[in-house]
């Protein structure tokens, strides 16, 4: 019997974020690892039209949802979402509601965010500071918890080459900065970001360091974990391999580069990959939970949930990786053939970036007008190039992040928990793991037909023969405008057109002799 699902059995537990990436598949794996669980609280804002219920209903009708309805069919009996906005003071929940949190909360797992790497200083902050800050402050007034996790990010000290399982202090401290937000106007804390921020690449893994400064400030008597994984991916194996539903982190790039839009990046191949699977992440979550509620660390233990020092990929690799599933696994409808150049020469990027990005969206844009469509490819491009230049700061790095507590942690598991809650990524395939999340992204995030395989194998064959012919083309081209112009290159034509001639006669006339 495992003894972590044992213990979230009749628990009362709370999460934020629930609706996200990360926090649907916590959600999945209690439901499924201890059905016996009393409530799952989980803090909802509405949402495009949706009410709670709807936003509700729309998760456990998911595919992801699909084993937890069988093993706990009252599944929907066992969620209370609680209307809230994190962004409010109090979080904008019924004094009734609170009552309740305050009253029954046995654990809290607080993953909610905002995860936008250029999002504005003051909203950055609300959320991801003060909105910690003031969970911290209810969870003081909760009799009966036991443990609080934290979700936090292995960036949050990326400024820094070796990251210990240590909160690293920011020069200015989080209550200042929240003070400062309420009172700044936007344009001066614009002005300001870029030297708070220092040597961080944006808000977010800033944000995400003054988190980590509150719960160690403001941890009094709770017992408080923190969790910091570095970039998640689809599922490796639970519920089922490849599962995702958002364009965060590799993601939409998986997207863009198997739809042939981007196809060549500034990266450097050697640098590590340091994904991580979102099942991991939420394994090393609920086995932490368990170890704080029942051994109640002196101190915040912080946990590194990363790849890279157990079982290390790199950026270069895992491309060859991706290109490879896009063989066997193709999207629709190819804008071009996938392809993936990395190069970390800044004009080298301005090149590519000209010649095999815009240039054909321009291209593509006249086709769409000549024929009477609305061109959009200019603009898409540009988003694209944005969002990649955003992630280029992490993929021309590589961290050592050290996981002591963690690998403490999983000797001090059982055999079973160690199976049921695996977090040993030295385990992971990674060409495996790609080629399940290549997959993944095409049906949970594309939603194409596993049907539709061969026809998009024969639109990547067209798309080929296309390729040659255009190359062709611009060559002859090119070629014959030089010729046109330039002694030099007439005379080499000449060269090579009479050498191949000799070369020819020469074989000819030697198979003559044979004969
Ligand atoms: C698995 C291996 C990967 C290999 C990749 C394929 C290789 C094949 C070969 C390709 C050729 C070369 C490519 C090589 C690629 C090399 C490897 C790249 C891997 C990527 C590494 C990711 C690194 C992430 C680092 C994370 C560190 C911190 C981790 C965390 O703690 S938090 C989670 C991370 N957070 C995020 O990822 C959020 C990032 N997003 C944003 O901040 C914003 O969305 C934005 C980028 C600022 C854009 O904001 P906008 O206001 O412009 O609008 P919006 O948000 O509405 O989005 C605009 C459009 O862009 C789409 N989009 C959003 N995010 C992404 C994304 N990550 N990738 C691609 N596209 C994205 C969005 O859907 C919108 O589209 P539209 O609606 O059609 O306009
Ligand atoms: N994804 C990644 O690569 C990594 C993520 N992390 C951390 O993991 C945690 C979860 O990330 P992930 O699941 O990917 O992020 P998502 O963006 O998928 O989810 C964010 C969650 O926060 C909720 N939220 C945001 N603003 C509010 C608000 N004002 N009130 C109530 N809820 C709000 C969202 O609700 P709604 O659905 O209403 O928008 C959503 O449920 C974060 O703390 C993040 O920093 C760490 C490392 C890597």
């Amino acid at each position: 019997m495992s003894m972590i699902a044992a213990f979230y059995g009749g628990k009362s537990i709370l999460i934020t974020g629930a609706t996200g990436f990360l926090g649907k598949v916590l959600m999945e794996k209690l439901f499924r690892t201890s059905p016996d669980l009393k409530v799952i609280y989980i803090l909802v804002r509405p949402k495009a039209g949706q009410t709670l219920q709807q936003r509700v209903f729309q998760i456990l009708n998911s595919k992801l949802f699909e084993k937890v309805k069988e093993v706990c069919p009252n599944v929907h009996e066992k969620i209370r979402a609680i209307s809230a906005d994190l962004n409010q003071s109090d979080f904008a929940i019924s004094k009734e509601d609170m009552q309740e949190l305050l009253s029954y909360t046995n654990i809290i797992f607080h993953c909610a965010a905002t995860v936008r790497f250029d999002d504005h200083l003051r909203h950055a902050v609300q959320l991801n500071v003060t909105a910690t800050q003031q969970l911290l402050l209810m969870a003081s007034q909760m009799p009966k918890l036991e443990a609080f996790i934290h979700i936090s990010t292995a960036f949050s000290n990326c400024n820094l080459k070796h990251i210990d399982e240590v909160i690293y202090p920011c020069p200015v401290e989080p209550k200042k900065i929240i003070d400062s937000m309420e009172w700044l106007d936007d344009a001066i804390i614009d002005e300001i970001t870029p030297k708070l921020i220092g040597d961080r690449p944006n808000t977010y893994t800033y944000t995400k360091a003054l988190g980590e400064m509150v719960v160690q400030q403001e941890s009094g008597n709770i017992n408080i974990a923190i969790i910091r994984p570095s970039i998640v991916g689809a599922t490796w194996q639970e519920p089922f391999p490849g599962w995702v539903d958002n364009l965060n982190g590799p993601s939409g790039l998986i997207i863009a580069a198997g739809k042939g839009f981007l196809r060549c990046v500034r990266a450097t191949p050697m640098a590590v990959a340091d994904l991580i699977p979102a099942d991991t992440v939420v394994n090393l979550t609920l086995a932490v939970g368990w170890y704080t509620a029942v051994h109640r660390p002196k101190s915040v233990l912080i946990y590194h949930c990363t790849s890279g020092n157990f079982n290390p990929c790199n950026w270069g690799k895992m491309a060859l990786q991706v290109l490879a599933a896009f063989e066997k696994i193709p999207f629709e409808r190819a804008f071009r053939r996938p392809n993936a150049d990395f190069t970390t020469n800044s004009i080298t990027i301005q090149y590519w970036n000209a010649v095999s990005h815009r240039a054909p969206a321009i291209i593509y844009d006249f086709y769409l007008r000549l024929t009477g469509r609305k061109p959009r490819m200019t603009k898409l491009m540009n988003r694209l190039l944005r969002t990649v230049s955003m992630l280029e700061y992490f993929i021309n790095r590589s961290w050592e992040w050290s996981t002591d507590n963690t690998e403490m942690l999983m000797s001090e598991l059982s055999p079973e928990d160690q199976r049921v809650f695996n977090f040993d990524v030295r385990q992971l395939n990674w060409l495996e793991y790609i080629e399940n999340y290549v997959l993944g992204v095409k049906k949970y995030l594309l939603k194409e037909d596993m049907a539709g395989i061969p026809k998009a194998k024969q639109h990547l064959k067209r798309l080929r023969n296309i390729h040659y012919l255009f190359n062709t083309a611009l060559f002859l081209i090119a070629w014959r405008l030089l010729i046109a112009r330039s002694q030099v290159a007439r005379n080499v034509w000449f060269f090579i057109v009479s050498f191949c001639y000799k070369l020819l006669s020469y074989f000819r006339a030697s198979s003559t002799l044979k004969v």
